[in-house]
Protein backbone atom coordinates (compact mmCIF):
# COMPACT_ATOMS: atom_id res chain seq x y z
CA UNK A 1 0.00 0.00 0.00
CA UNK A 2 2.97 2.63 1.36
CA UNK A 3 4.56 1.67 -2.18
CA UNK A 4 1.77 2.48 -4.00
CA UNK A 5 0.98 5.98 -2.56
CA UNK A 6 4.58 6.48 -3.36
CA UNK A 7 4.35 5.79 -6.80
CA UNK A 8 1.06 8.22 -7.35
CA UNK A 9 3.29 10.67 -5.07
CA UNK A 10 5.96 10.78 -7.94
CA UNK A 11 3.89 10.69 -10.80
CA UNK A 12 1.82 13.72 -9.21
CA UNK A 13 4.98 15.44 -8.63
CA UNK A 14 6.23 15.05 -12.26
CA UNK A 15 2.86 15.46 -13.63
CA UNK A 16 2.51 18.94 -12.04
CA UNK A 17 6.45 19.53 -13.20
CA UNK A 18 5.37 19.21 -16.61
CA UNK A 19 2.33 21.22 -16.39
CA UNK A 20 3.91 24.07 -14.89
CA UNK A 21 6.86 23.79 -17.72
CA UNK A 22 4.00 23.57 -20.34
CA UNK A 23 2.58 26.95 -18.71
CA UNK A 24 5.94 28.82 -18.87
CA UNK A 25 5.99 28.77 -22.55
CA UNK A 26 4.49 32.09 -22.35
CA UNK A 27 1.60 32.24 -19.95
CA UNK A 28 1.82 36.56 -20.38
CA UNK A 29 0.60 36.88 -23.48
CA UNK A 30 -1.79 34.80 -26.05
CA UNK A 31 -0.37 32.85 -27.87
CA UNK A 32 -3.02 31.91 -30.29
CA UNK A 33 -5.73 34.16 -32.17
CA UNK A 34 -9.81 33.39 -31.83
CA UNK A 35 -9.32 31.24 -34.73
CA UNK A 36 -6.71 28.99 -33.30
CA UNK A 37 -3.98 30.50 -35.65
CA UNK A 38 -0.44 30.47 -33.58
CA UNK A 39 0.68 33.70 -32.71
CA UNK A 40 4.69 33.36 -32.92
CA UNK A 41 6.51 34.78 -29.59
CA UNK A 42 9.42 33.76 -28.40
CA UNK A 43 9.29 30.68 -26.29
CA UNK A 44 6.37 29.35 -28.10
CA UNK A 45 8.44 26.95 -30.36
CA UNK A 46 11.19 25.23 -30.90
CA UNK A 47 13.82 25.97 -33.37
CA UNK A 48 15.66 22.57 -34.15
CA UNK A 49 12.12 20.68 -34.69
CA UNK A 50 11.05 23.36 -36.84
CA UNK A 51 14.34 23.02 -39.30
CA UNK A 52 13.77 19.14 -38.92
CA UNK A 53 10.03 19.87 -40.59
CA UNK A 54 11.31 22.49 -43.64
CA UNK A 55 14.90 21.52 -44.13
CA UNK A 56 14.04 18.34 -46.12
CA UNK A 57 11.40 20.13 -48.13
CA UNK A 58 14.01 22.09 -49.80
CA UNK A 59 12.15 25.22 -49.81
CA UNK A 60 13.04 28.95 -51.95
CA UNK A 61 11.64 32.15 -50.16
CA UNK A 62 11.02 34.51 -52.00
CA UNK A 63 11.40 38.30 -50.62
CA UNK A 64 10.31 41.52 -52.15
CA UNK A 65 12.01 44.55 -51.27
CA UNK A 66 10.97 48.44 -52.26
CA UNK A 67 13.66 50.92 -52.54
CA UNK A 68 12.96 54.00 -54.59
CA UNK A 69 14.60 57.22 -54.11
CA UNK A 70 16.01 58.21 -50.94
CA UNK A 71 15.30 54.77 -49.72
CA UNK A 72 18.45 53.22 -51.41
CA UNK A 73 20.11 54.56 -48.18
CA UNK A 74 18.53 51.67 -45.65
CA UNK A 75 19.67 48.38 -48.18
CA UNK A 76 22.78 47.94 -46.94
CA UNK A 77 21.66 47.47 -43.28
CA UNK A 78 18.53 45.62 -44.27
CA UNK A 79 20.62 43.26 -46.73
CA UNK A 80 23.75 43.03 -44.23
CA UNK A 81 21.41 42.40 -41.70
CA UNK A 82 18.81 39.65 -43.23
CA UNK A 83 22.05 37.51 -44.19
CA UNK A 84 22.84 37.28 -40.35
CA UNK A 85 19.77 36.36 -38.99
CA UNK A 86 16.67 36.24 -41.96
CA UNK A 87 16.07 32.75 -43.20
CA UNK A 88 19.80 31.81 -42.27
CA UNK A 89 20.15 28.37 -44.12
CA UNK A 90 17.36 28.37 -46.50
CA UNK A 91 17.02 29.32 -50.08
CA UNK A 92 16.25 33.06 -50.46
CA UNK A 93 15.87 34.90 -53.12
CA UNK A 94 15.28 38.99 -52.71
CA UNK A 95 13.78 40.62 -55.53
CA UNK A 96 14.55 44.08 -55.35
CA UNK A 97 12.92 47.06 -56.40
CA UNK A 98 14.26 50.07 -57.49
CA UNK A 99 14.69 52.83 -59.77
CA UNK A 100 18.11 53.46 -58.86
CA UNK A 101 20.01 50.11 -59.55
CA UNK A 102 23.55 52.14 -59.75
CA UNK A 103 23.13 52.56 -56.35
CA UNK A 104 22.58 48.99 -54.67
CA UNK A 105 25.47 48.07 -52.80
CA UNK A 106 27.19 45.03 -52.77
CA UNK A 107 26.60 42.95 -50.23
CA UNK A 108 28.42 39.29 -49.91
CA UNK A 109 25.29 36.74 -49.80
CA UNK A 110 25.70 33.68 -48.05
CA UNK A 111 25.27 29.93 -50.40
CA UNK A 112 21.50 29.09 -51.55
CA UNK A 113 20.82 32.82 -51.49
CA UNK A 114 20.55 35.77 -54.71
CA UNK A 115 18.89 39.21 -55.37
CA UNK A 116 17.79 39.89 -58.68
CA UNK A 117 17.07 44.27 -59.62
CA UNK A 118 13.68 44.78 -60.79
CA UNK A 119 14.54 48.36 -62.33
CA UNK A 120 10.87 50.40 -61.37
CA UNK A 121 9.48 54.09 -62.18
CA UNK A 122 10.49 56.93 -59.46
CA UNK A 123 7.34 58.70 -58.13
CA UNK A 124 6.79 62.17 -56.73
CA UNK A 125 4.69 60.53 -53.84
CA UNK A 126 5.98 58.27 -51.04
CA UNK A 127 1.77 57.18 -51.03
CA UNK A 128 2.68 55.77 -54.18
CA UNK A 129 5.45 53.78 -53.58
CA UNK A 130 3.65 52.23 -51.43
CA UNK A 131 0.49 51.79 -52.71
CA UNK A 132 2.21 50.37 -55.92
CA UNK A 133 3.55 47.44 -54.04
CA UNK A 134 0.36 45.30 -54.40
CA UNK A 135 0.79 45.98 -57.87
CA UNK A 136 4.09 44.32 -58.55
CA UNK A 137 3.68 41.53 -56.24
CA UNK A 138 1.08 40.42 -58.26
CA UNK A 139 2.94 40.93 -60.95
CA UNK A 140 6.06 38.77 -59.76
CA UNK A 141 4.20 36.17 -58.75
CA UNK A 142 2.51 35.51 -62.07
CA UNK A 143 5.04 36.01 -64.29
CA UNK A 144 8.92 34.94 -62.32
CA UNK A 145 7.37 32.98 -59.21
CA UNK A 146 5.73 30.02 -60.15
CA UNK A 147 7.58 26.97 -59.83
CA UNK A 148 10.70 28.79 -58.41
CA UNK A 149 9.45 29.80 -54.94
CA UNK A 150 7.17 28.20 -52.33
CA UNK A 151 6.99 31.39 -50.30
CA UNK A 152 7.34 34.61 -50.57
CA UNK A 153 7.81 37.83 -48.04
CA UNK A 154 6.92 41.23 -49.11
CA UNK A 155 9.57 43.20 -46.39
CA UNK A 156 9.82 47.55 -45.65
CA UNK A 157 13.46 48.11 -46.37
CA UNK A 158 13.69 50.90 -43.47
CA UNK A 159 14.52 47.83 -41.46
CA UNK A 160 17.19 45.95 -40.07
CA UNK A 161 17.17 42.41 -38.82
CA UNK A 162 18.77 42.47 -34.78
CA UNK A 163 18.03 38.26 -34.47
CA UNK A 164 17.10 34.94 -35.49
CA UNK A 165 13.85 35.01 -38.05
CA UNK A 166 13.60 31.37 -38.87
CA UNK A 167 10.97 28.75 -40.29
CA UNK A 168 8.58 29.28 -38.03
CA UNK A 169 7.51 32.60 -39.56
CA UNK A 170 6.11 30.27 -42.37
CA UNK A 171 2.69 29.73 -43.51
CA UNK A 172 -0.36 29.59 -46.06
CA UNK A 173 -0.97 33.29 -44.99
CA UNK A 174 1.35 35.44 -42.13
CA UNK A 175 0.70 38.89 -40.96
CA UNK A 176 2.16 40.78 -38.43
CA UNK A 177 1.16 42.24 -35.19
CA UNK A 178 1.99 46.14 -35.80
CA UNK A 179 3.64 47.21 -32.48
CA UNK A 180 1.92 50.70 -31.80
CA UNK A 181 -1.50 49.07 -31.84
CA UNK A 182 -0.81 45.54 -30.10
CA UNK A 183 -3.12 45.71 -26.80
CA UNK A 184 -5.13 48.29 -27.99
CA UNK A 185 -9.13 47.93 -28.18
CA UNK A 186 -10.19 47.65 -31.74
CA UNK A 187 -12.14 51.18 -31.32
CA UNK A 188 -8.49 52.63 -31.76
CA UNK A 189 -7.43 51.04 -34.41
CA UNK A 190 -6.31 53.45 -37.02
CA UNK A 191 -8.74 51.14 -39.60
CA UNK A 192 -9.89 53.04 -42.74
CA UNK A 193 -13.68 55.04 -41.42
CA UNK A 194 -15.21 56.47 -44.47
CA UNK A 195 -17.03 54.14 -45.83
CA UNK A 196 -16.50 55.59 -49.15
CA UNK A 197 -13.59 53.66 -49.30
CA UNK A 198 -13.29 50.12 -50.18
CA UNK A 199 -10.84 49.49 -47.05
CA UNK A 200 -13.60 50.50 -44.37
CA UNK A 201 -13.36 48.64 -41.35
CA UNK A 202 -17.02 49.70 -39.26
CA UNK A 203 -15.81 50.42 -35.61
CA UNK A 204 -17.76 47.11 -34.20
CA UNK A 205 -15.27 44.76 -36.52
CA UNK A 206 -11.98 43.91 -36.12
CA UNK A 207 -9.22 41.58 -34.82
CA UNK A 208 -6.13 42.87 -35.07
CA UNK A 209 -4.49 46.13 -36.73
CA UNK A 210 -1.27 44.32 -38.85
CA UNK A 211 1.57 45.92 -39.99
CA UNK A 212 1.95 46.80 -44.05
CA UNK A 213 5.73 46.30 -43.49
CA UNK A 214 5.45 42.42 -43.19
CA UNK A 215 3.42 39.82 -45.23
CA UNK A 216 3.99 36.73 -45.73
CA UNK A 217 2.78 33.46 -46.73
CA UNK A 218 2.48 30.81 -49.85
CA UNK A 219 3.08 32.52 -53.42
CA UNK A 220 -1.04 31.57 -54.32
CA UNK A 221 -2.37 32.91 -51.08
CA UNK A 222 -0.21 36.05 -51.41
CA UNK A 223 -1.13 36.59 -54.89
CA UNK A 224 -4.59 36.37 -54.02
CA UNK A 225 -3.85 39.12 -51.67
CA UNK A 226 -1.84 41.33 -53.54
CA UNK A 227 -4.43 40.86 -56.66
CA UNK A 228 -8.03 41.64 -54.25
CA UNK A 229 -6.01 44.82 -52.67
CA UNK A 230 -4.52 46.11 -55.83
CA UNK A 231 -8.18 45.78 -57.12
CA UNK A 232 -9.81 47.65 -54.15
CA UNK A 233 -6.74 49.91 -54.28
CA UNK A 234 -7.89 50.61 -57.91
CA UNK A 235 -11.37 51.14 -56.77
CA UNK A 236 -10.39 53.69 -54.62
CA UNK A 237 -8.48 55.85 -57.13
CA UNK A 238 -11.28 55.87 -59.47
CA UNK A 239 -13.51 57.22 -56.95
CA UNK A 240 -10.78 60.18 -55.65
CA UNK A 241 -10.28 58.51 -52.53
CA UNK A 242 -7.31 57.26 -50.74
CA UNK A 243 -6.82 54.77 -47.81
CA UNK A 244 -5.30 56.93 -44.72
CA UNK A 245 -2.48 54.07 -44.34
CA UNK A 246 -2.59 53.84 -47.94
CA UNK A 247 -2.21 49.64 -49.02
CA UNK A 248 -2.15 48.72 -44.95
CA UNK A 249 -5.76 49.86 -44.31
CA UNK A 250 -6.46 47.38 -47.94
CA UNK A 251 -4.47 44.41 -45.89
CA UNK A 252 -5.84 44.82 -42.78
CA UNK A 253 -9.63 44.93 -44.36
CA UNK A 254 -8.48 41.63 -46.46
CA UNK A 255 -7.11 40.16 -43.12
CA UNK A 256 -10.16 40.74 -41.78
CA UNK A 257 -12.50 38.53 -43.85
CA UNK A 258 -9.44 36.70 -45.28
CA UNK A 259 -7.79 35.55 -41.41
CA UNK A 260 -4.16 34.79 -41.57
CA UNK A 261 -3.35 31.67 -40.79
CA UNK A 262 -0.15 32.92 -38.59
CA UNK A 263 0.16 35.79 -36.68
CA UNK A 264 3.97 37.10 -36.55
CA UNK A 265 3.77 38.80 -32.94
CA UNK A 266 5.58 42.34 -32.96
CA UNK A 267 8.86 40.74 -32.42
CA UNK A 268 8.78 40.37 -35.84
CA UNK A 269 8.02 44.15 -36.47
CA UNK A 270 9.66 46.33 -33.79
CA UNK A 271 10.06 49.82 -34.29
CA UNK A 272 13.62 51.54 -32.73
CA UNK A 273 11.93 54.59 -31.42
CA UNK A 274 9.25 52.32 -28.93
CA UNK A 275 10.26 51.64 -25.77
CA UNK A 276 11.17 48.11 -25.12
CA UNK A 277 7.91 46.47 -22.89
CA UNK A 278 7.90 43.73 -21.01
CA UNK A 279 6.45 40.60 -22.92
CA UNK A 280 9.32 41.53 -25.50
CA UNK A 281 11.61 39.15 -24.97
CA UNK A 282 13.48 39.35 -28.08
CA UNK A 283 13.79 42.12 -31.16
CA UNK A 284 14.03 40.43 -34.55
CA UNK A 285 13.11 42.94 -37.06
CA UNK A 286 12.63 46.55 -36.31
CA UNK A 287 11.46 49.93 -38.16
CA UNK A 288 15.02 52.13 -38.21
CA UNK A 289 14.60 55.96 -37.06
CA UNK A 290 14.13 58.06 -40.06
CA UNK A 291 13.73 61.02 -41.00
CA UNK A 292 10.61 61.61 -42.57
CA UNK A 293 11.18 65.29 -44.18
CA UNK A 294 14.73 64.14 -45.42
CA UNK A 295 14.26 60.86 -46.90
CA UNK A 296 10.39 61.12 -48.69
CA UNK A 297 9.74 62.98 -52.28
CA UNK A 298 6.91 64.38 -49.82
CA UNK A 299 7.33 64.45 -46.52
C1 LIG B 1 5.80 49.55 -39.82
C2 LIG B 1 4.76 49.55 -40.89
O1 LIG B 1 3.91 48.68 -40.91
N1 LIG B 1 4.89 50.52 -41.82
C3 LIG B 1 3.85 50.85 -42.80
C4 LIG B 1 3.48 52.31 -42.64
O2 LIG B 1 4.44 53.36 -42.68
P1 LIG B 1 6.03 53.58 -42.95
O3 LIG B 1 6.42 54.86 -42.33
O4 LIG B 1 6.78 52.38 -42.52
O5 LIG B 1 6.13 53.70 -44.57
P2 LIG B 1 7.47 53.80 -45.40
O6 LIG B 1 7.87 55.21 -45.58
O7 LIG B 1 8.48 52.90 -44.82
O8 LIG B 1 6.99 53.21 -46.81
C5 LIG B 1 6.77 51.83 -47.00
C6 LIG B 1 7.83 51.22 -47.95
O9 LIG B 1 7.69 51.78 -49.27
C7 LIG B 1 8.98 51.92 -49.87
N2 LIG B 1 9.26 53.35 -50.12
C8 LIG B 1 8.53 54.34 -49.55
C9 LIG B 1 8.80 55.67 -49.83
C10 LIG B 1 9.86 56.01 -50.70
O10 LIG B 1 10.16 57.16 -51.00
N3 LIG B 1 10.59 54.99 -51.24
C11 LIG B 1 10.33 53.67 -50.98
O11 LIG B 1 11.02 52.79 -51.49
C12 LIG B 1 9.99 51.30 -48.90
O12 LIG B 1 10.15 49.94 -49.20
C13 LIG B 1 9.30 51.48 -47.56
O13 LIG B 1 9.83 50.58 -46.61
O14 LIG B 1 2.45 52.62 -43.57
C14 LIG B 1 2.77 52.43 -44.91
C15 LIG B 1 1.49 52.77 -45.64
O15 LIG B 1 1.67 53.55 -46.72
C16 LIG B 1 3.24 51.01 -45.21
O16 LIG B 1 2.13 50.12 -45.11
C17 LIG B 1 4.32 50.61 -44.23
O17 LIG B 1 4.67 49.27 -44.44
MN1 LIG C 1 8.60 51.50 -43.19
Amino acid sequence: MRKVTMRFGQNFYLFSIIVIVSLLGRPDVATTTLWLAPIVWDGTFDQKMIDNIYKPRNITVATTVFAVGKYVRFLKDFLESAEQHFMVGYRVHYYLFTDRPDEVPAVTLGEGRQLTVIKTATSNRWQEISLRRMEMIEKLIEKELTGKADYIFSLDVDSKFYAHWGAESLGDLVGVLHAWYFGSSRNHFPYERRPESQAFIPFEEGDYYYGGAVIGGRLDEVHKLAKTCRMQLDVDRANHIEAIWQEESHLNKYFLYNKPSKALSPEYLWDDTKWKRSYLKVVRFSQVVKNYANIRPNP
